[in-house]
């Protein structure tokens, strides 16, 4: 993946980042190129920005990487959706052509049925990016009917597959089918509107279809059946029930049907009667239903990480997985989350860590997120805002990495604490202030009652729903990476900040987000140097056991 490009001017503190490959194959261009002398006098100003000297890209490692060595994997934890069932094929008017007979019956084929709509989490996915590309996700419509009694083929289905921890809500729905239901009570109830003075009822364009070589004239003179009830497919039994709320927190082996197809439309010999044995109409397929859907992330990692800008989270991350985080001595090196990996097991047969999940199953690795660097008044939307800190709300443990280097540990911890409480306040009014609009929430059904309206179009940019509530930052596990420790004079640093934390679990010191029931129970403090990959083996060990608490 190309890393991000941009232009050096004099002044400006982005660097300019050249993909390496890009220089190493310009080598066998002429090098004295202007091109190739302008890419040099780039990377030189990089490499200044940076603060990168030649010895320095000579001995970078996969701790210490280069300023341009990492890869971005594109991130969504919440996406807005629009899934349509596929639609059904029209009936088709045909009639028998054989020798010696000369007006042969009907035999038009019905349409076939719409494709259907499933879904399913899967583990392995991490991220909603893909589908918040796509805004819309259609199932095939189904084929027309064709002569000779042949009913058309069905629409091809799609599934849509999500991380594990997905929380599926249903913004708005448009049921053409509860449309049709509603209308045709209607005229059972007060009689057909169509029906003209003759008593005939008239051609209704958008659910018949007529004979292709058909006059007006003869359009008009003709007389249509009654239109037959709307029908829906049987699957729709499997369909969850409208308003729709899915909470996919489990790995599932099969897809689940959200939306089914719609029904085909019937061939002309459906309409044969006595007086009428060469039909020349045939009905439509219908519509299929439109849902919109918003998408959330529940659960973002097992593990999050927290820490000021330049702590060192990415490179932490690095260490504890074959993630490639960029790594850089700037703030805010890091833009979206990173989310890796931590495999439980050394390939030898036996797994490093036991632990189990809540249903019993072994876990064999465990995610973290590395989130963009907290500054001071974050919940104020400073820095980078506000995003972040509801991707800490989303881990189960949190990790406050704290480097050693960088001024007393206990005052950063404090801060740290400080911005996550104050975010905590404000998520709790804002999750009151969305009880209360719940209340009023009435999303369109797809059963509707007889004095219920029924939408009929969708709104193309919905309003997306509020943030899903989660566990108070305060009361999960957590504990403390004091990283940097191969920095000198970092002991007296961690000393304190050992103290400190031992202090708090007794209770001899407030919780530093000064909540009364946050969690105390054990937290402890990790020295760690990442960039070594010294002290970070505790750390898997440790997570699984506050993971089980
Ligand atoms: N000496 C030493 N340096 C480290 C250690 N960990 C990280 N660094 C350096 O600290 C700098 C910042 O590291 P990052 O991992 O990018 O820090 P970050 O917390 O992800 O930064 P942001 O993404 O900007 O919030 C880099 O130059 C790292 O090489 C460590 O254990 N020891
Ligand atoms: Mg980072």
């Amino acid at each position: 993946m190309f890393p991000a490009r941009a232009h050096c001017l004099s002044g400006t503190s982005t660097p300019f980042l050249y993909p390496a490959f890009f220089e190493t194959s310009l080598v066998s261009i002429a090098r004295r190129s202007p091109v190739h002398k302008r890419i040099r006098a780039q990377s030189r100003c990089n490499s200044a920005i940076t603060g990168e000297t030649a010895h320095d890209r000579a001995h970078s490692s996969r701790l210490d990487p280069r300023a341009d060595d990492y890869s971005l994997t594109p991130f969504a934890d919440r996406c807005i959706l629009t899934v349509e069932a596929g639609g059904g094929g029209h009936g088709c008017v045909s009639f028998l052509r054989e020798k010696y007979i000369e007006e042969g019956p009907a035999n038009g084929g019905d349409g076939g049925s719409g494709g259907n709509v499933y879904i399913q989490a899967v583990r392995g996915e991490t991220s909603l990016h893909k589908l918040a590309r796509r805004r819309l996700i259609k199932a095939g419509r189904g084929r027309n009917g064709q002569g000779k009694v042949k009913g058309g083929e069905r629409g091809a289905d799609v599934l849509i597959t999500v991380p594990v921890g997905t929380i599926v809500r249903e913004i708005q729905r448009y049921d053409p089918i509860a449309v049709m239901e509603e209308n045709h009570r209607k005229t059972e109830l007060y009689g057909q509107e169509d029906v003209s003075e003759e008593g005939k009822e008239s051609y209704n364009k958008t659910r018949w279809l007529v004979y292709p070589g058909m006059i007006p004239s003869e359009l008009n003179r003709m007389t249509f059946p009654k239109l037959p009830p709307p029908r829906r497919s049987h699957l729709t039994a499997l369909e969850p029930q409208a308003p729709m709320w899915l909470d996919l927190d489990q790995h599932m082996e099969t897809p689940m049907l959200i939306a089914a197809g719609a029904m085909g439309g019937l061939g002309n010999p459906h309409f044969m009667t006595p007086f009428n044995s060469r039909p020349k109409m045939a009905t439509r397929g219908d519509e299929g239903l439109k849902i919109s859907l918003q998408l959330e992330l529940k659960i973002l990692a097992d593990l999050g990480l927290v820490g000021l800008p330049n702590a060192g989270k990415s490179t932490l991350l690095r260490a504890l997985s074959n993630s490639r985080a960029r790594v850089g001595n700037w703030a805010f090196t890091t833009l979206q989350p990173n989310v890796g990996t931590v495999v439980l097991d050394n390939h030898k047969g036996r797994p490093m860590v036991r632990s189990r999940r809540r249903n019993g199953e072994l876990r064999e690795n465990f995610t973290v997120a590395d989130v963009p660097g907290l500054i001071e008044d974050a919940h104020l939307d400073k820095g980078l805002g506000l995003g972040f800190l509801r991707h800490i709300e989303r881990a189960a443990v949190l990790a406050f990495v704290i480097d050693l280097s960088a001024g007393d540990a206990v005052a950063a911890l404090k801060l740290l604490w400080r911005e996550v409480s104050e975010y905590e306040t404000m998520r709790g009014k804002e999750l009151n202030a969305e009880t209360e609009r719940r209340v009023t929430y009435k999303p369109a059904n797809s059963s509707p009652s007889p004095t219920h309206d029924v939408d009929t179009v969708l709104t193309p940019s919905p309003e997306p729903l509020p943030f899903l509530s989660s566990t108070p930052i305060s009361s999960k596990p957590w504990f403390v990476v004091a990283t940097k420790a191969d920095l000198p004079e970092t002991q007296t640093n961690y000393e304190a900040l050992r103290q400190y934390l031992v202090e708090v679990q007794k209770g001899v010191q407030p919780h530093p987000s000064n909540r009364k029931h946050a969690w105390r129970r054990s937290p402890s403090a990790v020295p760690v140097s990442a960039i070594k990959a010294e002290g970070v083996e505790v750390i898997p060990q440790l997570v699984m056991d506050l993971l089980e608490e």
